[in-house]
């Protein structure tokens, strides 16, 4: 069979980076062109040197896309950057796997009022399918435009997705709180993450405003029906990456402990990227890999469920899962080129 044409725009970045890593030795797929403005005519091993004598390629202009026939199209681009782009080209030439913000919620009200940005395209993000697969494979492998999800909403969802379902716990009970490395940020240099800012500090950022919230919100409604109220915390560790999230929650019936195990157990024994451990996981288990590992576990003191909850945040919570949702619209293997055992130490 034929290879699948594929291209990454905006692989200057570290998401992007991450895509021509997996995508490099991917059985299906041909890599046939990478993008960036800052870059154009460079090789790819000039901006990351890591690729040397493995990958051979120049990074071209986002103008260059159409010359390439491509199949599928990864944006791992800024949110409104991507939703251009998407205005711009369509979606009837390829499949578009985006990466940002932009079309993971149907409501263009609740969108611009999160990312602050004007000039959206409803009738887009009412076609786009949110590019979580553990919950929504079936939808995605028709879809032609793919909102890849958030790396804290990946973390969380998955971690509170069979409670909120199965109806254990209360809706409006949910705490989460979440710890990212620092390439969660992206490749551009930012105020308050320098060295010195970052090494050595923990901090909280983006109290009771960050974007991910309603994501978190509107994806469990999809997902259950149960309208949730979620306080969602940000931390920055001082790692570069991978993301460690804990959710707290009120049972609304009867559970032990052998019942909240055994739930997540059952619903996840199938998935190929979610691993359900019998202690609390940590984040050089994930590092590199496609998994999220999931501890569950009740407190009968102060009756409430924990859930921790981890993922690279390059890979299961961008690429790897942006990868896993090529899989399935082309309808191969879902794991297929994604099975690269975790990094540790
Ligand atoms: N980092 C993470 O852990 C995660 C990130 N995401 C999302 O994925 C997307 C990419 O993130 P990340 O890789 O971290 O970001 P980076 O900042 O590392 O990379 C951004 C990329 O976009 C390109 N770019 C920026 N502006 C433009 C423009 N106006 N036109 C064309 N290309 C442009 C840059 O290319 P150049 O400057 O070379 O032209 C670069 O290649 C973002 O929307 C982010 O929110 C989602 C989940 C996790
Ligand atoms: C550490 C850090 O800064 N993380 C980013 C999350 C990146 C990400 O997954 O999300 P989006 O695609 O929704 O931007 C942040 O808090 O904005």
């Amino acid at each position: 069979m034929a290879k699948h044409k594929v291209g990454i725009v905006g692989a200057s970045g570290y998401t992007g980076s991450e895509l021509v890593r997996l995508l490099t030795h991917h059985p299906d797929v041909t890599l046939e062109f990478v993008t960036s403005e800052s870059y154009t005519g460079k090789k790819i091993t000039d901006i990351h040197p890591h690729f040397q004598d493995l990958v051979d390629i120049t990074l071209v202009s986002i103008d260059d896309v159409h010359e390439y026939e491509p199949d599928l199209v990864f944006l791992a681009l800024p949110h409104g950057v991507s939703m251009n782009f998407v205005k711009e080209h369509g979606l009837d030439d390829f499949i578009i796997i985006d990466l940002s913000g932009d079309f993971r919620f149907s409501s263009q009200s609740v969108y611009e009022k999160w990312y602050k940005k004007d000039h959206v395209s409803a009738e887009y993000m009412e076609q786009s399918v949110y590019g979580l697969p553990e919950l929504f494979r079936d939808k995605i492998r028709n879809a032609q435009l793919i909102a890849n999800p958030g790396c804290y909403p990946t973390s969380a969802i998955l971690a509170l997705a069979p409670l909120i379902k199965q109806g254990y716990i209360n809706p409006s009970s949910i705490v989460v709180d979440s710890k990212s490395g620092v390439t969660g940020a992206g490749a551009k240099p930012k105020e308050g993450l320098h060295f010195p800012d970052v090494f050595g500090n923990f901090s909280a950022y983006s109290l009771v405003n960050h974007r991910h919230t309603p994501e978190i919100e509107h994806t469990l409604l999809n997902y259950s029906g149960y309208t949730t109220e979620v306080l969602f915390t940000p931390h920055l560790l001082p790692i570069d990456r991978g993301i460690l999230t804990t959710t707290y929650s009120t049972p609304k019936k009867e559970v032990n402990k052998e019942m909240v195990e055994e739930l997540f157990h059952s619903v996840y024994e199938k998935e190929h990227f979610v691993r359900v451990f019998d202690s609390p996981p940590s984040l050089k288990n994930i590092r590199g890999s496609n998994y999220c590992d999931i501890h569950a576990a009740y407190d009968e003191r102060t009756h409430k469920i924990i859930t921790i909850s981890t993922i690279d945040n390059l890979v299961k919570g961008a690429a790897g899962q942006a990868v896993q949702n090529m899989n399935i619209v082309f309808g191969l293997i879902e794991s297929t080129g994604l099975k690269q055992i975790p990094l540790n130490p």
